[in-house]
């Protein structure tokens, strides 16, 4: 049993990555089933009771000794792992150890359950644990392992607050193991990184890490062999030319924290560094091109593709722009790029929205991601529509940016040397995991047997019919004094709602893409008697929502879904925030014909025959409710899924082009 399993080369100075795969996708697709068919082979190996009966025959001997005698025994073994590297039999010893340190500094022992999940990560597989299950402690395990052995690992987390929460909450265990640990987040000075990178455990977010990366990239230019690291390295000792040495340590392992969303949902956007330029165009221009967007008709002038957020101008837009821009500057009697312009007015009134696109902050437009509610702080529109929208807010006019380096994180994550993670909801997009990224997704019991209940999934006609139903809903919940969680599609709809609630007389809070830190405490309160919270979707997400004293007995936290998610993966997230750990829950969702999900998809004609099947109050029957609700979303499910194929092709045929121009990324 003593078969090395996995052994990075980690000499001093060397940057340890994967050279980039150059299999085509097919190739990329018989690999990763190859390694299922193994993997079935060896399944064995993976269950929970061959696991658990393997490290309690370690555990036994450590729960009785005293703390001298732990200290020697984590030395020992890490002296052991240092030297065979990640043997089957050191790894199970390590979870033993591992285990019992957890329970003495932390106060909590992994359950069972955790250490299959652990043991599923240390082996480079995707553990998908439900939510609730203790994600954070299983973690731990395969992180721990791997720093005692000397590599260096890297935890990943979707937000810079629960990489710092986490980072400080398993301090103590990481310290009474000898190991050193640290949190890499947003606003730290790179000096600062390059300490934190030292570390032998590092909670960062998906952002930070890819980042740093690209900047180490940029230093590193295209030569990456071990050589010249390690003669960079000398010299940079005696010249002290410390500003040109690198961030990080290379990409050894990294553990995902949330992987759906950290490789999924964060997967549609390429990561860019880039440098700023002067603007192409003035001020006054883009507000020219608003004033000529705002004198043209809609559908006369100009058709919308609401799914791809496209505008057409039709032959009557084109010649009355033309007419239009007679007495406006030379550039205007350029027919290509006043129509460039225009259409970028276009989008920018009829496309972005704001609250729903992107919100106003300190006068300044910043992003908000539409799947998860998320403001991205650092991220503009490229090509002029950033500005425009600027103009259109009357904000101050910002400057452009221009690449410097880019990689997606399908090839990001793809250069760890080894890769693992862990999630709640992964069953939808398992088969992108494992074509993509390697990874390949097993089930992990729950330690104690989920009281969810999933009530219903109403919809109804109107959009006042919802609100009376939701309101009606929401008084006869709160009047037991059951906590109510309330999950709302936009930061405009979370208004919305709250007015709604507001208007009702029901005290509430509101929580929509505001900051993470402010976000958790919120959202920890929400487990409170009598407590309504409204959300965007995936605001608080990974904080835990602990039930006040006598909710249990009252049911638990109610979750309402008030708008139709773009997968089901979201709503089961969602739906994920009650009933944790054993607790009881519920959860339900109410939703209309005219909300912006239902409409988007399905055409006028249809939503018409639609709302003749039912009247009033009077909710759609069941079956055709699930039937509407599903379609958008597995529409939309292989859209996202197309747009992260092409977005993983593009960056495999640019990293080819660079590389035979000689250019790294
Ligand atoms: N073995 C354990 N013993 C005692 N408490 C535990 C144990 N494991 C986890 N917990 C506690 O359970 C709660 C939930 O844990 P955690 O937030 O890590 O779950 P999660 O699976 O990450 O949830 P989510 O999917 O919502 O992010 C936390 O309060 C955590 O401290």
């Amino acid at each position: 049993m003593s078969e090395v399993l996995w052994r990075p080369g980690l000499r001093f100075g060397s940057y340890p990555q994967k050279p980039e795969s150059r299999l085509t996708d097919f190739e990329q697709g018989a690999a990763a089933f190859f390694d299922k068919i193994v993997k079935r082979l060896t399944r064995k190996r993976y269950s929970l009771t061959y696991v658990v009966e393997q490290v309690n025959r370690h555990a036994e001997p450590l729960r009785h000794c005293n703390e001298q005698q732990l200290t020697i025994a984590i030395l020992a073994l890490r002296e052991a792992l240092s030297r065979q590297g990640l043997t089957e039999v050191l790894m199970l010893r390590a979870f033993a150890l591992i285990r019992e340190t957890a329970d003495r500094t932390l106060n909590k022992r992994h359950f069972d359950e955790q250490l299959f999940g652990g043991w599923l990560m240390i082996n480079g597989l995707l553990a998908e644990m439900e939510t609730g299950e203790g994600k954070t402690l299983t973690a731990t395990l395969p992180a721990c392992t791997a720093a005692l052995a000397g590599i260096p690992v890297h935890v990943i987390t979707a937000n810079d607050y629960l990489a710092g929460r986490d980072a400080d909450m398993l301090k103590p265990l990481y310290l009474r193991l000898g190991l050193k640990s640290g949190a890499v987040v947003d606003g730290m000075a790179l000096e600062q990184r390059r300490k934190m990178y030292q570390n032998a455990i590092v909670h960062t977010t998906n952002k930070q890490i890819a980042f740093d990366y690209l900047r180490d990239r940029i230093e590193i230019g295209e030569d990456t062999g071990p050589l010249r690291f390690q003669y960079r390295q000398i010299r940079q000792d005696v010249t002290e030319q410390k500003h040109e040495a690198l961030i990080m340590r290379g990409l050894c392992f990294a553990i995902i924290d949330e992987a759906d969303s950290v490789l999924i949902d964060e997967a549609k956007t390429p990561l860019i560094i880039t440098q700023t330029k002067p603007n192409d165009e003035s001020p006054k221009t883009y507000g020219d091109a608003l004033y000529l967007a705002s004198s043209l008709f809609i559908n006369d002038d100009f058709v919308i593709d609401a799914k791809s957020r496209d505008i057409e101008l039709t032959s009557q837009g084109e010649n009355t722009l033309a007419d239009m821009a007679i007495g406006l500057g030379p550039n205007w009697k350029n027919k290509r790029w006043r129509e460039t312009m225009v259409k970028q007015a276009l989008i920018a009134e009829y496309c972005f929205k704001r609250n729903k696109q992107y919100i106003l902050k300190d006068n300044k437009v910043q992003i908000i991601d539409e799947f998860t509610g998320r403001v991205m702080e650092d991220r503009s529109w490229e090509q002029g529509l950033q500005q425009m929208i600027e103009a259109k807010e009357g904000c101050l006019i910002s400057e452009q940016r221009e690449p410097l380096a880019r990689i997606s994180y399908q090839r990001f994550f793809g250069r760890y040397l080894k890769l693992a993670g862990t999630s709640g909801t992964v069953r939808e997009v398992a088969a992108e995991m494992h074509r993509v990224y390697g990874l390949h997704a097993v089930k992990v019991p729950t330690h104690r047997i989920s009281k969810r209940r999933l009530l219903s999934e109403r919809i109804y006609t109107t959009q006042a019919a919802k609100q009376r139903m939701f309101l009606q809903r929401v008084n006869e919940l709160h009047t037991l004094g059951r906590p109510i969680l309330i999950g709302t599609g936009s930061v405009a709809e979370s208004l919305e709602v709250s007015d709604w609630l507001e208007q009702a007389g029901l005290l509430h809070r509101v929580l929509n893409a505001e900051q993470d830190q402010h976000e958790a405490e919120i959202i920890a309160h929400a487990g409170q008697l009598n407590a309504i919270t409204v959300a965007t979707n995936m605001a608080g997400r990974g904080t835990d929502i602990a039930l006040g004293l006598g909710v249990a007995e009252l049911g638990g936290l109610h979750v309402i879904a008030l708008n139709c998610n773009e997968s089901r993966r979201i709503d089961r997230q969602l739906y994920g925030r009650c009933a944790r750990q054993g607790d009881p829950g519920s959860c339900e969702a109410i939703l209309s014909l005219e909300d912006a999900g239902l409409r988007e998809f399905y055409s006028s004609a249809i939503l018409k025959t639609l709302t003749g099947l039912a009247n009033g109050d009077q909710a759609l029957p069941a079956w055709l409710g699930n039937l509407i609700l599903r379609l958008p979303q597995t529409y939309k499910e292989r859209h996202q899924r197309s747009v992260r194929r092409q977005l993983s092709k593009q960056d495999k045929r640019l990293s080819r082009i660079l590389a035979f121009s000689g250019k790294f990324e």
